[in-house]
């Protein structure tokens, strides 16, 4: 792709160029020196650890023939005859507006939902994926498992790629003939602006509960980046609330958006009924008409409802989407489920944060009888939220019959210390004792070990995962997988 410098700087709001050349032409942009080639514009960006504009020498020598930074960081910039340097007060916003130009405005021809809150996002925005397939709607899916157009996946790094990423795929996708984006919007994401200059069609606000405090600092924050989200809405878009979530009315006070709220409990525009549930699926009443969805676990009810409403706000037919809601099928690495040849049932479930773990944790009780044991694998991701390590630690010694502590991803940190942060909760419970142990692998085996006809394994954290990152190096490993061959190997 190429186009001229003019046409991508439109409506960038620029407080100074020195080597100005309109008619230069753009291959390409990026925000790392480290992957830029000929032609293209590096946009520099101050981050946490680093600031891009000391790579600006770097992102020249492999070919950038166009430089934005901010003003305040002059100081830093080495000026080179026929380099453009375009200075703007917020590099962030300015690549927003040049992104979209250098795609032509991918945002103006599909239409795009973000879906935003601690835990369900890419449950809703991929439950939308396949309900819109199932319509016969072309479109795009932006998760954390990757980016699929139609049924074409390209991995992807973070649950919100940078706004390059993502007007470079939409752009795909409506080449493909896409008309719907479903994004999930992180508040890492929002917070960083990697959704700067996007139209949204609509917002979808599942729930805001303890996570990520090591990136926000405080819950206040978490919850004002998640209602900025909002706030930026357009007056044509909708916002579409989780009325029984206890911020929903926090999430929208300044939105323009048109508000509609979903909800089992609390007085809401969309509502649904639960007959029946159980570890088969669920048996519901949805705007009148009884559904049976393969979906398990009442947060996945909450999703459906979503997913639901949403599809009604895009404007189809009730009809149709219940005709093709119960051909949903269940998301991998959320709440999956096996059962042995000897009638253990294993769970793999991503639950990484306190709420998560009380969602799939009430949905195992359901078919837990009396004599049945429920067994929980659990670990804490390094590198990440400290404070909520006790939260899940606790949840789990106080649910489940048998704790096993493992490690997650322990990134940079001391697994030992995870532990330590894991154990150090109070609790009415003290006879009970916790089993750790360093190696995940080991930690499953010995719950299989232990585990006897009909008891449940409960295997949390790492869901569709497909690796163990330890100190900077990804190890292959998959909860499932594992499970299924130490099954085997047991003869269980
Ligand atoms: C905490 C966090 O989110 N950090 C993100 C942030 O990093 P940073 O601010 O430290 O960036 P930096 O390393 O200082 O670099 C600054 C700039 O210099 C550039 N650079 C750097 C080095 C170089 O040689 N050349 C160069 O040009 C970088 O490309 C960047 O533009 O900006 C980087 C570039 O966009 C991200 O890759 C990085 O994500 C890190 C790896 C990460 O793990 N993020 C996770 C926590 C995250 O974003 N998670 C959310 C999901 C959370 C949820 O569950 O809801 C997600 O959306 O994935
Ligand atoms: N609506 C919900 N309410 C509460 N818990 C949920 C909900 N949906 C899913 N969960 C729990 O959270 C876990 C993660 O679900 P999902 O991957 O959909 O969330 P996410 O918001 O995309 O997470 P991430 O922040 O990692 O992208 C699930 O495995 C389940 O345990
Ligand atoms: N999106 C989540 C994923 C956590 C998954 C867990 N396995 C971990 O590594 O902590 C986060 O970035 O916090
Ligand atoms: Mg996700």
């Amino acid at each position: 792709m190429k186009k001229l410098l003019k046409d991508v700087l439109k409506k960038v709001y620029v407080l100074k160029i020195i080597g100005k050349n309109p008619f230069k032409f753009i291959e390409g942009i990026s925000m790392s020196s480290k992957i830029v080639k000929d032609n293209m514009i590096f946009v520099a960006i101050k981050g946490k650890k680093k600031d891009g504009h000391k790579f600006i020498i770097d992102a020249i020598q492999k070919g950038a023939n166009t430089i934005i930074c901010e003003k305040s960081s002059f100081s830093f910039i080495p000026i080179h005859k026929h380099i453009t340097y375009v200075f703007v007060s917020d590099s962030m916003e300015a690549l927003g507006v040049i992104s979209s130009n250098f795609y032509d405005h991918p945002t103006k021809k599909i239409k795009l939902i973000g879906i935003t809150g601690t835990n369900g996002k890419t449950s809703v925005a991929t439950i939308l994926h396949q309900l819109f397939s199932k319509m016969g709607e072309k479109n795009i899916l932006i998760s954390t498992m990757g980016i699929k157009i139609l049924s074409i996946k390209y991995p992807t790094t973070h649950t919100t790629p940078n706004i390059i990423e993502i007007n470079k795929y939409l752009d795909i996708s409506i080449q493909k003939g896409c008309k719907y984006a479903f994004m999930e919007v992180s508040s890492h994401g929002i917070h960083q602006k990697r959704i700067a200059g996007l139209l949204f069609q609509g917002g979808v606000f599942t729930n805001i509960t303890h996570d990520h405090l090591d990136y926000h600092k405080s819950f206040d924050h978490y919850l004002s980046t998640k209602r900025l989200f909002f706030e930026n809405l357009s007056k044509k878009a909708f916002a579409l609330i989780n009325s029984d979530d206890e911020n929903s009315h926090q999430i929208i006070k300044k939105t323009l958006a048109k508000t509609y709220f979903y909800g089992i409990k609390k007085n809401s525009n969309f509502k649904i009924e639960i007959l029946k549930e159980n570890m088969n699926g669920n048996q519901l009443l949805i705007d009148g008409h009884q559904i049976l969805t393969y979906l398990i676990g009442r947060f996945n009810i909450y999703n459906l409802l979503a997913s639901y409403a949403t599809a009604i706000l895009l404007g189809k037919k009730k009809e149709n989407i219940l005709k093709k809601i119960k051909y949903v099928k269940p998301i991998k690495g959320r709440c999956e489920q096996f059962l042995s040849n000897s009638g253990i049932h294993i769970i793999v479930d991503y639950a990484h944060n306190p709420d998560g773990l009380k969602s799939i944790l009430n949905t195992l009780k359901i078919i837990k009888k009396n004599n049945e044991k429920l067994i929980c694998v659990i670990g804490c991701g390094g590198n990440r939220d400290i404070k909520k390590r006790s939260l899940m630690g606790k949840i789990v010694y106080e649910t489940c019959d048998i704790s096993i502590f493992t490690s997650d991803n322990p990134r940079e940190e001391d697994i030992n210390k995870i532990f330590n942060d894991m154990k150090n909760f109070k609790s009415y419970l003290n006879k009970k004792s916790i089993l750790t142990f360093v190696r995940r692998e080991e930690a499953i085996q010995t719950a299989i070990q232990i585990a006897k006809k009909k008891d449940i394994i409960l295997i949390a954290g790492k869901g569709h995962e497909t690796f163990q990152e330890i100190k900077g190096i990804r190890y292959s490993f998959n909860d499932m997988k594992i499970a299924k061959n130490l099954l085997k190997t047991y003869n269980k």
